[in-house]
């Protein structure tokens, strides 16, 4: 692909993530990569295909917009779903571990395999456990470099990585310390590689069950049960696991799917076994789990990775590096040019692990060594301006509530007592003036209000803020807290 193409999909990116709002656009458009661009069409692709389902359903006609904002030739987006084992490999080694990636249990039923048609990863140590090939249970392997020895700890990790690393050396029978876990972190920033890391680590131990699912297969794994009636089997499985991994719980979808989440999720903690849970949010942030659920997944450990100092940026790249030497032996990157990557390339851990396998392509097919200049030029699109931290109303809800201890509950609510009253107010008040949500969204985000609520909100907060210091005062360290 041509550095210009890369750069027109820069620009339609930007041109998606400003109509469609930060929120929008890191759900469902950060994973979403260009492949190639023809006269007329566009090749993107996406990592699974409940992704791609939602983009074409929801998002088709604004993606086309874009890019024909840039280059009104195109007229079609042909989007597709990229294999994880088509991702380039900055290989690590294989882990050490005699088991498969994938293998069937031999107390699953039969009907496991149309359960999770699709995806979902089971890691299952039984030594005795007939291996079978991944299409026999459906879906794709884990992935064998996500790992704990490949899995850089730093400030923002240290806690999520404790607890993981505890609870995957944990044998059947131990008490469970915290259940469930819950690990929420921004795009990109090791949830996948954590969970997937805890499979294999589990799997390596061989004697519990664990597995690892996305929330969409768990969707898709329960649709398929619904319509091959098969749902028995498919709870059977599920809560036949020692240790549950969910990731990516903000995809989960449907009305029947999460009373059956909440059901797995019930029946696994109250039965002593571990549930492991990765999100992009908090639980209390998860708009459509019902309020118990909520607070069964807020009630184990709730742990938050930060995104990456610019030390860890460093040691991510210096360890992958020296994975991809065991395969490319001449691949080398001058310490200063590492240096420039860890400080240029601040998003995520995916921007520099495609910074390097750039550099490692550019190295593998024109032989040249890799010098300051050439990196400036290949990651040039990586390098993202810091952009002010937005802040959300789920946040602003979840700040106020604690400073003036209520639930955040209250804040939705239609109690009319005092001391939710002016609690309510001020953060209607911060949602106006800190985000750029109208007052009929405001209302409909805080228990489905009128948008002459929120206004009067609004001007009642300004209006004392003018005449009572303390409240000034107060209103400004909220501000704070919420824009560190
Ligand atoms: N602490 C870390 N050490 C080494 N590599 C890391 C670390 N954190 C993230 N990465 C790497 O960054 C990339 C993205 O990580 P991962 O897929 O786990 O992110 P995620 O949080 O699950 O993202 P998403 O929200 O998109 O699902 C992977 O290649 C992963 O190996």
């Amino acid at each position: 692909m041509t550095n210009n193409q890369q750069e027109r999909w820069t620009r339609v990116k930007g041109r998606l993530r400003a109509e469609v709002g930060e929120d929008i656009f890191s759900s469902w458009f950060a994973r979403m990569e260009l492949e190639s661009v023809e006269t007329e069409t566009v090749r993107l692709s996406v990592p699974t295909r409940f992704l791609k389902s939602w983009i074409q359903s929801h998002y088709a006609e604004r993606v086309l917009a874009c890019w024909q904002g840039e280059e009104p030739l195109v007229r079609r987006i042909d989007l597709s779903v990229r294999s994880a084992m088509m991702r380039p490999a900055v290989a690590a080694p294989r882990p050490a571990t005699s088991a498969p990636a994938v293998v069937r249990s031999e107390t699953a039923p039969a009907h496991f395999a149309t359960a999770f048609g699709g995806s979902g990863g089971f890691a299952n140590g039984h030594a005795a456990a007939p291996a079978a090939s991944p299409d026999a249970i459906g879906g794709s392997p884990l992935d064998p470099r996500l790992t704990f020895d490949t899995f850089v700890v730093g400030r923002s990790n240290t806690l999520a990585h404790a607890a993981a690393k505890q609870l995957a050396s944990a044998r059947r029978g131990d008490p469970v310390m915290f259940n469930p876990l819950y690990v929420h972190a921004s795009v990109g920033l090791g949830k996948t590689h954590l969970l997937q890391a805890i499979a294999w680590a589990g799997n390596a131990g061989g004697e519990r069950r664990v597995l690892y699912l996305t929330a969409e297969k768990f969707v898709y794994g329960f649709v398929s049960s619904l319509r091959t009636q098969t749902t028995l089997a498919f709870k059977e499985v599920l809560r036949a696991t020692d240790v549950l991994l969910i990731d990516d719980l903000q995809f989960l979808q449907g009305k029947s799917t999460f009373a059956e989440f909440s059901h797995t999720l019930n029946a696994m903690i109250d039965a002593g076994r571990q549930v492991v849970v990765a999100a992009d949010r908090p639980p209390l942030d998860l708009e459509n789990l019902d309020d118990r659920v909520r607070s069964r997944l807020a009630g184990g450990l709730v742990v938050e990775m930060g995104s990456f100092g610019e030390d860890l940026r460093l040691e991510i790249l210096q360890s992958r590096v020296a994975s991809a030497r065991s395969h490319h032996a001449d691949f080398d990157v001058p310490a200063p040019v590492l240096a420039f990557i860890a400080r240029s390339v601040t998003h995520n851990g995916r921007d520099l692990e495609g910074a390097l396998n750039r550099l490692l392509a550019h190295s593998k097919l024109t032989g040249q060594p890799i010098t300051m200049e050439l990196a400036e030029r290949e990651i040039r699109d990586l390098v993202r301006p810091q952009e002010p931290r937005k802040v959300k109303i789920e946040e602003i809800q979840r700040i106020v509530a604690r400073r003036y201890n209520v639930s955040r509950g209250d804040l939705l609510s239609s109690r009319r007592t005092a001391n939710v009253v002016r609690p309510r107010q001020i953060a209607m008040y911060l949602a106006k003036t800190l985000t750029l949500r109208s007052l009929p969204e405001i209302g409909r985000r805080f228990g489905g209000r009128d948008h002459t609520t929120v206004l009067h909100a609004v001007r009642k907060i300004e209006g004392l803020v003018g005449a009572d210091l303390a409240l000034a005062e107060e209103i400004e360290a909220i501000k704070r807290e919420l824009q560190d």
